[in-house]
């Protein structure tokens, strides 16, 4: 067994931006909100930079990296607008991430294995550039394999399917799932990548995931911005650590 290191909460603004964008105007700002995740205790922030641009936009990621003194994750598509863009802005840490314009949400993870002479670039280019690069991966050894070929420092395991498994209740499904994450932290760590997940966690599902010694950063975002409508964003993120650390520290769950 891993010793277990401290783990980290990047926090996904995108969400205060899509409540901005439906009505045009410049409120809820999510820099706003991600000053507030900051003093809330928030050791990252994330945004995904969406291609149709549906929720963050290009000069949020650039207020984000000027007016924030954490670690900006910036999520985006495996395109050469986004590459130029991550570059001019400079965040801490870019995780490429598979992107479909008729999705609701990013739906599976990069397919890192059947498209790594086409990713791998984009890896050199960005770590060239000094930013640590993540692949979004669903939980298969053959992506996480590849990732570390590619160049990547990291991945961010898709933890999506365990997500829907837990909000269908189905014990089964979810112990699989859970199976699959757990078995792909252990093959990252193994050959050196440092390992990231994210992806519909709440306070119901996510202790299980913290529990996991080689995962030392979780990406949340939507659960968050929804939880905050009941308690507020601070109050949410306050919680979401506290339910990470008594994971983490063999606490209740
Ligand atoms: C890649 C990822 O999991 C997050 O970026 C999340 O998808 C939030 O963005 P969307 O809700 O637009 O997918
Ligand atoms: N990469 C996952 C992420 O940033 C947040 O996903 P979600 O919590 O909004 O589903």
């Amino acid at each position: 067994m891993s010793e277990k290191k401290p783990i980290r909460l990047g926090v996904n603004i995108d969400h205060v931006a899509t409540i901005r964008n439906a009505r045009g105007g410049a409120h809820p700002d999510p820099v706003r909100a991600a000053h507030l995740v900051a003093s809330a205790g928030a050791d990252g922030i994330t945004a995904h930079l969406r291609e149709d641009r549906r929720h963050i936009r290009d000069d949020d990621m650039r207020r984000l990296k000027e007016e924030l003194d954490l670690p900006l994750n910036f999520e985006m598509a495996a395109t050469a607008e986004m590459l130029q863009l991550c570059i001019d802005v400079g965040p801490h840490a870019c995780c490429i991430v598979p992107e479909n314009r008729n999705e609701r949400t990013t739906e599976g993870g990069l397919n890192v294995a059947g498209q790594h002479n086409f990713i791998a670039p984009f890896v050199r280019e960005l770590n060239d550039a000094g930013i640590r690069v993540s692949l979004f991966v669903d939980p298969e050894a053959e992506h996480i394999e590849a990732a570390k070929s590619a160049g990547a420092s990291v991945i961010e395991i898709h933890t999506g399917a365990y997500y829907e498994a837990a909000a269908a209740t189905e014990p089964k499904r979810i112990a699989a799932e859970f199976e699959k994450i757990k078995a792909s932290a252990e093959l990252a760590d193994r050959i050196g990548l440092e390992v990231h997940a994210g992806h519909g966690l709440t306070f119901h599902n996510v202790q299980p995931v913290a529990a996991l010694p080689q995962i030392v950063e979780l990406n949340i975002g939507h659960f968050l911005v929804g939880e905050a409508v009941f308690m507020g964003l601070a109050d949410a993120v306050k919680e979401m650590k506290q339910l990470m650390q008594d994971a983490r520290t063999g606490g209740h769950y």
